[in-house]
């Protein structure tokens, strides 16, 4: 794990001295939007219109963040469109690698060896953390966006017109409750995991681990009602904010229950919940984007500050395409 410095690598776990023991995730520098017509988007320069076979995307099947524009990538049509690298699982001295040994796919446009060299080939002299989701353009060869909640916004949208797909998981009279909703799983679940997993002093831990599970217990009350989390009417109806909620939820059970200590329950003690993640596992495409393999791999074997010995549990039995009752909720 490691960072650039004005380009270069350095080896160097996160700082948490600074925060007193919390973890505190920076912010994605990188931030310019795919639009319809190369208009620029919220943030960033424009120039970056929607084409098929233009992107590119460079994820880990390990990472919650990288996972949701992989899922958006199926749920949209997409995979004819923007082409994906896996890097490989393990994350140690050099950050993620193409190691293609150890399970990644290879880098198909540049065969580069690391992720940061995507990253300096973007801007020889970047510092910051390397992190994935990135999304690349090919024809510019320069990196768009590090950011995965404006990648899936970007994924939502800007293809309509060349994949014919007018599917909305962030319809505009919605924007509100979905809004709410995701500054909550996002600070308390999403976020919270790490902040439990990561922290250097006990009561930081204690604090995210309260919250993340307050934050579980208020789900699973929401979920015990209807089928998703945004209401519009009377019933609910899928959307950005399950997506986001889902890459942590299948997550919990195999990783961060035990390797982030989030252990007063795990995800299979709360019924509506359970029922929810199998729902949403079911969907159409979204299976195929989940690797419980990578996924454990990754955690336990790359955070040797966590776990010295980086030996990968062998369990627990997980069972996601198990019938569920939820298509009778509202
Ligand atoms: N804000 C980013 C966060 C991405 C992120 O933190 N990814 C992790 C993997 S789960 C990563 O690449 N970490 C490497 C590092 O922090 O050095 C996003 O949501 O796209």
């Amino acid at each position: 794990m490691g960072l650039l410095v004005k380009g270069e690598w350095k080896d160097k776990w996160y700082d948490t001295d600074k925060s007193d023991g919390a973890f505190e995730r920076e912010d994605a520098q990188l931030r310019n939007w795919i639009t319809e017509d190369g208009q620029p988007g919220p943030s960033g320069k424009g120039g970056f219109a929607a084409e098929s076979g233009r992107y590119h995307l460079y994820v880990s099947l390990a990472c919650p963040w990288a996972h949701r524009t992989l899922i958006f990538r199926e749920l949209k049509g997409l995979t004819e469109h923007i082409s994906v690298s896996v890097v490989s699982p393990d994350m140690l001295d050099c950050g993620w690698t193409f190691n293609v040994d150890e399970g990644s796919s290879g880098d198909s446009l540049y065969q580069s060896r690391f992720l940061h060299e995507i990253y300096t080939r973007n801007k020889s002299d970047y510092s910051g953390r390397v992190t994935v989701p990135v999304l690349w353009d090919k024809q510019q060869a320069c990196i768009v966006s590090n950011e995965s909640a404006e990648i899936i916004r970007m994924l939502n949208t800007a293809f309509n017109g060349i994949i014919g797909d007018e599917q909305d998981f962030y319809p505009e009279h919605l924007h509100s409750q979905i809004d709410e909703i995701n500054e909550r799983v996002y600070h308390t679940i999403n976020n919270g995991v790490y902040k439990a997993g990561f922290a250097t002093k006990a009561e930081k831990y204690e604090a995210a681990f309260s919250e993340l599970f307050d934050s579980l217990d208020w789900l699973e009350s929401r979920l015990t009602q209807q089928r998703y989390l945004v209401k519009d009417g009377h019933k609910s109806v899928l959307t950005e904010a399950d997506w986001r909620l889902f890459t942590t939820l299948i997550r919990f059970d195999a990783v961060y229950f035990g390797h982030f200590k989030c252990n007063l329950k795990r995800i299979s003690d709360y019924p509506a919940i359970q029922n929810y993640v199998c729902d949403l596992y079911q969907h159409p495409g979204v299976a195929e984007t989940v690797s419980i393999e990578h996924i454990k791999r990754h955690y336990y074997y790359s955070h040797d500050m966590i776990n010295p010995m980086r030996i990968v549990p062998v369990g627990p039995e997980l069972n996601f395409s198990a019938e569920h009752n939820r298509a009778e909720l509202d």
